[in-house]
């Protein structure tokens, strides 16, 4: 008589095994409804998770969307406002409200949680990026749960990350996670509406490659999530660019998918955390003008010949010092590149055209993705979508606290 197979091991993911660093984002839509606001139960069955994690030594940063979800009902709203005053408002009411209720959730298993609210602008400079970065490191330190959202009562349009997704992508950056898990009402990224029937998920994602075909819809039918699949997909192309894998799954698996367990989407790590001064640059920073260049100039730029110099510049725009960032033109105006200026707009504008004067070192310049490049030629697009530009430390620049990278 032959015994029954043994069931073969499960496996389990090891880039969730090793994180000892992890940023958690749940959706609105998976803590509040529409009619009733804020569910206690379901933020309860989430911090249930979080806490046990937390208990094994892994450090949690927690982003949560769901301010303006948990303040509709209380204001008497019954559905989400059009109008920025009206979103504002009831973020107002409905952060209190969460923040509160996560307060006392966590509380049952003694822990403690700080608020922290955030807008582009507060990670959009450099010197304000490290001190968030500081604080964040500071009360993970000490034992307590950051609780991020983005600080909607203020964030006025120009100021906004817009969504949470891409919120907790800069987040997990940040903080240098080891791992973003991103929440939300469905298990994961399907190949097409996942209420189409046969619509299939994806497990695993290399890179834009895999994606190749999926069809990225808006927010689902809870009425209070806004971003959809397209702004997930775009987090985790920002994160695993960064170096951080990401797990996508529904907030019921969460469980499982901090326990390693293969559920969800998982996206894995297409970059290097070496680049971390580029990625800032490529997705934190808010540019403060514009210099647009000249073909030859752009040419040069992409093959990465040396030192930009104003000769190459034609034109220049906006307010900015040395050291700011800025956005780098093609002739027709495409957004080519984004780097850090070494003159300030005053003497750029007296040099373009006729100086040799270094404009951005090579070092501070990242080339964007071909995509938002329509401009360019073919080949030059395939020469940029290929070429990694080296890292230089900023130590000497940020003397006296932690680089960017
Ligand atoms: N390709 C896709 N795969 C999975 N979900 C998708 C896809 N396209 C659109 N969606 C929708 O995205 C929704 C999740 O986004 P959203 O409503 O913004 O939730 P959250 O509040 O968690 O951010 C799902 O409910 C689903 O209906
Ligand atoms: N900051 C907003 C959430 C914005 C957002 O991205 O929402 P969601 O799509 O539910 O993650 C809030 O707290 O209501």
């Amino acid at each position: 008589m032959t015994s029954p197979p043994t069931p073969a091991a499960e496996a389990l993911r090891p880039d969730v095994l090793r994180a000892r660093r992890i940023v958690v984002k749940v959706g609105s839509s998976s803590l509040t409804t529409a009619v009733g606001g804020l569910d206690s139960d379901r933020v309860d069955a989430l911090v249930d998770v979080l806490a046990r994690t937390r208990a094994t030594g892994t450090e949690i940063v927690l982003v949560s969307s769901g301010a303006i979800a948990a303040g509709l009902a209380p204001l008497g709203l019954a559905e989400r406002p059009q109008d920025l005053a009206g979103q504002q408002a009831a973020a107002c009411v409905g952060q209190g409200l969460l923040v509160a209720r996560y307060t006392a959730s966590f509380a049952r298993y003694g822990l403690r949680v700080g608020q922290v609210l955030l807008t582009a602008d507060d990670i959009g400079r450099r010197a304000q990026y490290r001190n968030a970065y500081r604080a964040l490191t500071k009360v993970l330190s000490m034992g307590a749960v950051p609780i991020v959202n983005e600080n909607d009562t203020v964030a006025t349009s120009e100021i906004r990350f817009g969504d949470n997704d891409r919120l907790a992508a800069l987040v997990s950056h940040l903080v240098r996670a080891d791992l973003l898990v991103l929440l939300s009402d469905i298990d994961g990224l399907y190949d097409g509406d996942p209420r189409r029937p046969g619509a299939q998920r994806l497990k695993d994602v290399h890179g834009q490659q895999d994606l190749a075909g999926v069809e990225l819809g808006g927010a689902g039918s809870s009425g209070v999530g806004t971003g959809g699949m397209k702004t997930k997909v775009e987090a985790a192309r920002i994160a695993t660019g960064a170096g951080v894998p990401v797990v996508l799954t529904a907030a019921r698996h969460a469980a499982d998918a901090l326990a390693g367990r293969e559920t969800g989407t998982l996206f894995h790590r297409t970059g290097d955390r070496n680049s971390d001064h580029l990625l800032w640059l490529e997705h934190a920073s808010s540019p403060r003008g514009t210099v647009q260049l000249t073909a030859d100039a752009v040419h040069a730029l992409v093959q990465g010949r040396g030192a930009l110099p104003a000769t190459g510049v034609t034109r220049v725009a906006g307010q900015f010092v040395a050291g700011d960032p800025v956005e780098l033109l093609d002739e027709e105006g495409h957004v080519v590149a984004r780097g850090l200026a070494s003159l300030a707009f005053q003497e750029l504008s007296l040099l373009r055209g006729r100086s040799g004067r270094e404009v951005v070192h090579q070092d501070d310049l990242v080339l964007l993705p071909a995509a938002a490049r329509g401009g360019l030629p073919a080949q030059l697009r395939r020469e940029v979508s290929v070429r990694v530009l080296p890292a230089r430390e900023f130590a000497a620049r940020d003397a006296g606290g932690p680089g960017l990278g």
